[in-house]
């Protein structure tokens, strides 16, 4: 698991630190790190070409101080000073005595080897100012290591208010930020390279899962299991004009770990011809037989209030997709105030601005704006509807009710196609009937769903959504190992 931290849970931690050890340990063991991460990377650091740019903090003295080492070792170091009032004084001195220079001269940028963004750390807000903005625009040769995060981008968000400089490379000290792992955030990173400097940190605010983390807790039908006791997923999707929505969403069900896939809706006929283990009826919800959790909503169209009201109504866990959320954001709220158990909303930005509509009574925020801003409009969401909410988008972010946020680390902009959403909400919605609490079926989903989107796009080809749901069970077999 990646775990990330804000800037003040960092600050806490070091200020502990700090306390019990000799001024300048910190900082010299970031910057010994930097230095090895660059060395890592230049061919030869003897005789290279390295280009510091120094902001006012302690970005900068630790850019500076990793400068110094790598001039100690041959290397020919510049260093940029944005603010050369309020350098860093002890890492400039350690670059000059190490035989490095300060420039003035921006075409170093593009003659360097290597660049190394220390303009501003945690410290930052906002985006780069004007002095830096230009180096955002050069050509580079060599790769750019950021120090800790890309300057311009907010450590806490991801989000880019500004111009930010991209990195290939980001070396962050402690513990992932939450800006290294949200879009648009991750996308400056690059490749994050994390330096132990011995900070104690408490519980992350946002976890990334890996392999292992959804491993131990994919279900698994044990010799005492039948179909009943691994639960029965009910999805209440499509409608005579939207028969492959419902279609798509089995699929994705039957893929789930749900020991049955009941379907409840007017695609019957075309459900149990493609898939045909599944239990069909043409009423809704509170007609079909039970379940462990509904899905309602993908391509439901004209019937999705009355489908969403019958899920709702129940007393299993259901998860909102699709025409569901557009019903939903219709009365806010005050459609769960009644629920006894937890449901999940899995929306895309647009349908996002719907639901914080439905809360505010307001026109509905535009859905740009919420992409930039992902994980304030997930956990704003959840905290409104008291819900999980999966968000997707470039990072799938995953918020509860409580608090707790994951981001999916998996997926490919391939999977930006017609009914993926189908897929990944009947997949969500079988690990929920199969016993997994909303944010374990949500993380689950959305990271299965990613994994078989790029085994199912893999070589850069297009996918269609039955390849992505075709491709679910290699992807449980790739977590499982
Ligand atoms: N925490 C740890 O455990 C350890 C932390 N360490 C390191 O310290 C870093 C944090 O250092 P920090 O606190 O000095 O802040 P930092 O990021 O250098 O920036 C603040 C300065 O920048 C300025 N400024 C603000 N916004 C700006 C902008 N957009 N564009 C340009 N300038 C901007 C602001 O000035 P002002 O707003 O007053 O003009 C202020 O002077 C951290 O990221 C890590 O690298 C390691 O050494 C060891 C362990
Ligand atoms: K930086």
């Amino acid at each position: 698991m990646r775990r990330a931290h804000t800037v003040q849970q960092v600050r806490a931690a070091e200020a502990v630190l700090m306390a019990r050890l000799p001024e300048g340990t910190l900082m010299q063991r970031a910057a010994a790190g930097l230095a090895a991460t660059c060395a890592r990377l230049l061919p030869r650091v003897y005789g290279s070409r390295v280009l510091v740019l120094a902001g006012s903090g302690d970005n900068g003295g630790d850019a500076l101080h990793a400068g110094a080492l790598l001039a100690r070792r041959g290397a020919s170091v510049r260093a940029v000073l944005l603010a050369p009032e309020r350098v860093h004084a002890a890492g400039l001195a350690a670059l000059l005595a190490a035989g490095g220079r300060v420039t003035a001269d921006q075409g170093e940028f593009g003659r360097a080897d290597l660049v190394l963004d220390g303009i501003v750390g945690i410290g930052g807000r906002g985006g780069l100012r004007p002095e830096a903005q230009p180096y955002a625009a050069l050509e580079r040769r060599g790769p750019v290591v950021a120090v800790d995060v890309p300057s311009g981008v907010d450590p806490d968000t991801g989000e880019v208010p500004g111009v930010a400089l991209r990195a290939d490379v980001t070396v962050a000290f402690g513990t992932y930020k939450p800006g290294l792992l949200v879009d648009p955030g991750a996308s400056y990173a690059g490749v994050v390279h994390l330096v132990d400097i011995g900070l104690t940190l408490p519980e992350p605010a946002v976890q990334a899962w890996q392999h292992a983390d959804l491993a131990a807790l994919l279900p698994a039908p044990s010799a005492e299991s039948d179909k009943y006791r691994r639960g029965v997923v009910g999805i209440a999707a499509g409608s005579a004009r939207y028969p492959g929505a419902a279609v798509l969403a089995v699929a994705g069900a039957l893929r789930g770990g749900a020991g049955a896939v009941r379907y409840a809706g007017r695609a019957a006929e075309e459900v149990v011809r493609r898939f045909p283990e599944t239990l069909v009826s043409e009423g809704g919800p509170a007609a079909a037989g039970r379940v462990q959790a509904w899905v309602v909503g993908p391509g439901s169209g004209e019937g999705a209030a009355q489908a969403l009201a019958e899920a709702l109504a129940s007393p299993v866990p259901v998860l909102v997709d699709a025409d569901g959320l557009t019903e939903l954001a219709r009365t806010g709220p005050a459609a769960l105030a009644g629920r006894t158990a937890p449901t999940l909303l899995t929306p895309h930005t647009g349908e996002a601005a719907r639901l914080l509509a439905g809360v505010s009574g307001q026109a509905p925020p535009a859905a740009d704006d919420l992409a930039a801003a992902r994980l304030a409009t997930a956990r704003r969401l959840a905290a409104a509807y008291r819900a999980t909410v999966l968000l997707k988008g470039s990072t799938t972010v995953i918020a509860a009710p409580g608090g707790a946020v994951r981001v999916n680390p998996t997926g490919t902009p391939w999977l930006a196609t017609a009914g993926s959403g189908d897929v990944l909400a009947g997949l969500a919605g079988s690990l929920l009937a199969a016993g997994l609490d909303p944010l374990d079926a949500a993380t689950a989903a959305a990271y299965l769903h990613g994994l078989a989107g790029r085994e199912a796009s893999a070589g850069g080809v297009p996918v269609t959504a039955t390849e992505v749901a075709r491709a679910l069970p290699g992807a449980w077999g790739a977590v499982r190992g």
